[in-house]
């Protein structure tokens, strides 16, 4: 595990990682029994693998853009994520406008990702964020929980007023279409890999 000189700082982020996938599993476990489907939990569970991201965002130039991250959408299940103390991290609201995060001190984000917008026949939205870096420095830690076995909505979730929308869904496919030509082309790029 990187980094490899470094056994005490390997064995926190494992320690780190641990933690929040419990965190992860609490979470799903939620919104599944919310819905009254919490007998698909375990199955879920057994399906998730997690990757974890740590990202520096240097200050900014005088006449650099303060961008961070570009708009997007994760393509995961849950992401969990947390920051030091300078905040960045917008988020669209369906009107269109951007609103700022608030990251109270040793505080979580949970944003669900397009395979829980799958899952849950839409009713889950994974919405759209960004990263604008402007005075300090910023430094975050994102774990992606990613499903390894096809992501399917319950039946119990689909029915006349809730039509299925997406067909079963590959999420580690998924990522592969993005990075096509195609996948970089298109608007929605879930609609164009798995809409109905
Ligand atoms: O650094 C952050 O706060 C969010 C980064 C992000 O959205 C991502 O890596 O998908
Ligand atoms: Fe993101």
């Amino acid at each position: 595990m990187w980094p490899s000189k470094n056994n005490h700082f390997c064995e926190l982020l494992h320690c780190y990682a641990n933690q929040v996938a419990e965190l992860d599993k609490m979470v799903s476990k939620l919104v599944f029994e919310s819905y009254g489907v919490e007998k698909y939990h375990e199955s879920h569970v057994g399906s998730v693998t997690y990757f974890l991201r740590l990202a520096k965002y240097r200050a900014p130039e005088q006449n650099e853009t303060n961008l961070g991250v570009r708009p997007h959408t994760d393509k995961n299940f849950i992401t969990i994520l947390q920051q030091n103390e300078v905040d960045g991290l917008e988020v669209q609201l369906k009107n269109g406008s951007w609103i700022p995060v608030d990251f109270p001190p040793f505080s979580v984000v949970i944003m669900a990702g397009d395979a829980f917008s799958v899952w849950s026949n839409g009713r889950v939205h994974s919405p759209f964020h960004r990263v604008t870096v402007k005075g300090k420095g910023r430094y975050s830690i994102a774990q992606f929980a990613y499903c390894k076995k096809l992501v399917e909505a319950p039946t119990e979730l689909v029915d006349d007023e809730h039509p299925l929308l997406y067909k079963p869904f590959d999420n580690l496919g998924f990522l592969g279409f993005i990075s096509t030509d195609e996948g970089r082309k298109t608007q929605n790029p879930l609609k164009a890999y798995c809409g109905i």
